[in-house]
Parts: C-alpha cells; structure tokens; sequence
C-alpha cells in the first residue's frame, strides 16, 4: 500500500490513520471441492460468483496445479489466472478504486473448479478501518479531471452489503 501511495503522487503513509491505519484485515482459507464429490444436483452452487473484493488490496495464494480463479479482462473475456508457483494473485479492492477516483480499477473475477481434485486458496484481504469513510483522495481528483466520481462509502456498511448479497445464508 506504500508503493500504491507513491505511485499516486502521495506521501507513503496516506492509507494511514483514518483510511487504514487500523485495517479490517482477514484471511480465508476456501475449500473447491471436485465437481465429481459433489451430487449432481447442487453442482452449480459451487465455487465463487463474478464479483470484485470490497476493501483495498487481496493476495490470493492459490494450489499450484489447478486452474480455477478466472478473471475478465478489459474486452470482456474472462480469462484464467493461471497459478505461478511462488507468486501471488494481487487483487484490487472497492476502496481502492474510490480512494484514487477510479486510476485504480477492481478486477471481476470468479472461481469454479473444473478439476479432478479438491483446490484450496488462501486469501488475504487487506481493508480500510471498519469505519473508514472512503472518498475520493485530493490528489486523486486532481489527476482525474478535478471531478469526485464516487461518491463516499463508509467501508463497514459497504462490506456487510455486499456479503449478504454474494453469499446465499
Ligand atoms: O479462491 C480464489 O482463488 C479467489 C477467492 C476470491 O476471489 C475471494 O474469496 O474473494
Ligand atoms: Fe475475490
């Protein structure tokens, strides 16, 4: 999140304080099972819907020998993030795109897993402060056009809508 700040023209520590200086941060360890464990019945529940992550950053390490993460690119292909061996996926979050007025851009991406085998991920989710008051940086505006395009989210009410809209309860 420093090099982010710097890239943007801010001083390293602008994700401090207010915005993330007390980070609501997770880490989720998600099990896909194979399709063929699975009755044929409930197949198309599983897996991960299209959506974007909802905080700042997320690293996903995913199993090395399966290809299931998909994400869409900017002809509106989805494409497989194929896993690399010692790397992790890099996602940017909803707070992210608001914070930089929309330089930075959320990636929609879904995961089924098509493979003979169970997959596992783990994903860190790197989020504002609970009650973070996201909007559009100064410096952000400025490069954009002068314009908020955003308007301002409290992160905490953006997070619990968005789970109880992506997961069934
Ligand atoms: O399992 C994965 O590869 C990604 C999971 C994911 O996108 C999420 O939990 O938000
Ligand atoms: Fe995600």
């Amino acid at each position: 999140m420093r090099g982010i700040a710097l890239a943007l023209g801010a001083p390293s520590d602008a994700f401090q304080g207010g915005t993330a200086g007390d980070p609501f941060w997770y880490l989720r360890l998600i099990g896909y099972p194979a399709p063929a464990s699975i009755p044929q019945e409930q197949r198309t529940d599983t897996g991960c819907g299209a959506h974007t992550d909802y905080g700042l950053l997320t690293l996903v390490n995913q199993d090395d020998d399966i290809c299931a993460l998909e994400v869409r690119n900017l002809s509106g292909e989805w494409i497989q993030a194929k896993p690399v061996p010692g790397t992790f996926v890099c996602n940017i979050g909803d707070m992210l795109e608001v914070w930089s007025n929309g330089i930075y851009q959320p990636t929609l991406h879904r995961v089924f897993n098509d493979s003979l085998h169970y997959r596992v991920s783990a994903a860190f989710f790197y989020e504002s402060n609970f009650d973070a008051v996201v909007e559009p940086a100064e410096l952000c505006r400025e490069k954009t056009g002068g314009v908020a395009k955003y308007d301002k989210v409290v992160y905490g009410e953006h997070l619990v809508k968005k789970v109880l809209n992506n997961f069934v309860l």
